[in-house]
């Protein structure tokens, strides 16, 4: 029997453990903080749990233009200690669920910190130490593959160090208290893009320290404007081209100053400057495994390391830092470890969303990378002109789609609207099995519905291609 060690029970360990024990294999994960990983404890479902509470309160304020009356409406807010309450438990319910399924499947689990142990490079078998709380070793054990799938932490700026009170990272806004009186969310990646735009929405001042031209600069910069747009007109501000050189405790707040001498001031601060990958004390260096220049492990797209038996999946590798990535990046290395039939990642065919308001689903080929001249058609519709968009009042956003002009196969799409994450998904099909713009055009779409606007769009594509010819 194969004996796999998994270190770390995010979504790219406990996934793989699954598929592996599937597979008939002897598996372990050592886990040190929970099942489910910060995916689960801290990261995507607490922040998804509370964009859902604040995006149902900008719901209940905006409904009045549908007729609602009530003297409520506008004043409606959130009940802070009863939403994190909610998320935490969610978070710890949906943690014990995992842990459930992969003990019912006969993954052994084990808690503490993992590093490797291998005293010779070129061993068949690899060691593996387990850690206690401090830092004794409490346990080896030797498998034939290794999995590391330790995630990431967040980065910490020297000088705006979280202190859990005022200064916060994103793990710990589900501690505080009170509603912050007027939020600064430092970095405008994906995450401070999201929790600018939830807090917002929960009634909160916000202003966003944008070290770029525009928020979400790794997005379709016509969505990000979107996005930038409905933020701005909500009452959210941008500091733009802000880079936080530090970020100080003041007597009621926090002030964050810049690069450029400007200062921002606020009630709290939330650092949203990226990633670091957890490899520290992993003892990759002797076991030969090699990093990037940014630290994160060098995989290829079967997810395997410098050394042989040794794999590496999510966000730990640094490929698309994302849930379902991290899980396929897993699964596929079991894949691959216990002879499966395997096909090697396919960057191209994933699906990303942005929960900002309204939220912003990518997949496929995007306008950024097209060359002058590319063999390609790109149709943009706004959601403005859908009959169903219309009957909810959902004027901002569009959608957009790219397809091949010779051979008219979809090869991506963007779309920016409320809900774009449940939308996405005919395109991404489109894109992962070769559909092409007429197969859309020919497929019903519920009448009145935005995902008709999909459809809609692939008339269009076609209708272009037909000018072309
Ligand atoms: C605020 C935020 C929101 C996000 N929202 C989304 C979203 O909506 N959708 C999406 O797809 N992605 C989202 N992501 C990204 C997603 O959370 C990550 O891509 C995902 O968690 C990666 O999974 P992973 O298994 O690689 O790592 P993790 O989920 O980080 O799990 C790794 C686990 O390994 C453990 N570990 C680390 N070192 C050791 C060790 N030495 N020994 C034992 N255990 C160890 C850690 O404790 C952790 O539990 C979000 C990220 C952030 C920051
Ligand atoms: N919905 C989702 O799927 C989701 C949600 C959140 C995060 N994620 C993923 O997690 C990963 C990390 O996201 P992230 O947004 O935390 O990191 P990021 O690296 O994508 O963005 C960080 C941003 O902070 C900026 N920045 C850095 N230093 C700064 C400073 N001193 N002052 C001002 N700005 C500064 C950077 O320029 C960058 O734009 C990404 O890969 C993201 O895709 C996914």
């Amino acid at each position: 029997m194969t004996r796999i060690v998994i270190i770390g029970g995010g979504p790219a360990g406990y996934e793989a453990a699954l598929v592996a024990v599937q597979l008939g294999a002897d598996v372990t994960v050592i886990e040190r903080d929970g099942i489910g990983g910060a995916s689960v404890l801290t990261d995507c479902v607490p922040s998804k749990t509370f964009i859902a509470s604040a995006g149902a309160m900008t719901s209940v304020r905006d409904s009045a233009v549908l007729g609602l009356r009530g003297t409520d409406l506008a004043t409606v807010g959130l009940d802070l200690a009863a939403v994190n309450q909610r998320i935490k438990g969610l978070a710890v319910a949906q943690s014990a669920d995992i842990h459930a399924r992969l003990e019912s499947e006969g993954v052994a689990i084990i808690a503490g910190h993992a590093r490797l142990s291998d005293e010779v490079r070129g061993l068949a078998a690899h060691r593996v130490e387990v850690l206690d709380a401090d830092g004794a070793v409490a346990q080896e054990l030797e498998g034939d593959v290794v999995l590391i799938a330790t995630g990431a932490d967040p980065r910490v700026l020297p000088g705006a160090e979280p202190d859990g009170e005022r200064i916060l990272s994103w793990r710990d806004v589900y501690d505080l208290d009170e509603m912050p009186e007027h939020l600064v969310v430092v970095g405008s990646g994906v995450t401070g893009a999201e929790f600018a735009s939830g807090y917002l929405e929960a009634g909160v001042p916000v202003t966003l320290v944008s070290s770029r031209d525009q928020v979400l600069p790794g997005e379709d910069a016509d969505a990000a404007a979107v996005v930038e747009e409905v933020f701005q007109s909500r009452g959210g501000r941008i500091a733009e081209r802000g880079r936080a050189e530090k970020v100080i405790r003041t007597e009621k707040g926090v002030r964050v100053e810049l690069t450029d001498g400007r200062v921002v001031e606020g009630s709290h601060a939330l650092m949203t400057v990226g990633t670091v990958p957890n490899t520290d004390g992993l003892n990759l260096e002797a076991c030969g495994v090699d990093v990037t220049k940014a630290g994160h492990i060098v995989v290829d797209r079967v997810s395997r390391t410098t050394v042989p038996g040794i794999y590496a999946a999510g966000d730990v590798t640094g490929v698309f830092q994302l849930a379902s990535v991290a899980a396929m990046q897993g699964r596929i290395a079991m894949w691959h470890a216990l002879g499966e039939a395997v096909a090697p990642i396919r960057l191209k065919t994933v699906a990303a969303n942005v929960f900002t308001h309204p939220e912003i689903a990518t997949v496929g080929v995007q306008e950024e990378s097209l060359t002058e001249g590319a063999d390609v058609e790109v149709i943009r519709l706004p959601l403005a002109t859908n009959a169903r968009a219309k009957m909810g009042d959902l004027r901002d956003g569009f959608i957009k789609l790219y397809a091949r002009r010779s051979t008219d196969v979809v090869i991506g799409g963007v779309v920016v609207a409320p809900g774009a994450s449940e939308l996405i998904l005919p395109i991404a099909l489109a894109v992962t099995k070769g559909l092409t713009a007429g197969d859309l055009a020919q497929t019903f779409a519920i009448y009145p519905s935005l995902s008709g606007s999909i459809t809609e769009a692939g008339r269009r594509l076609m209708g272009i291609e037909d000018e072309h010819s």
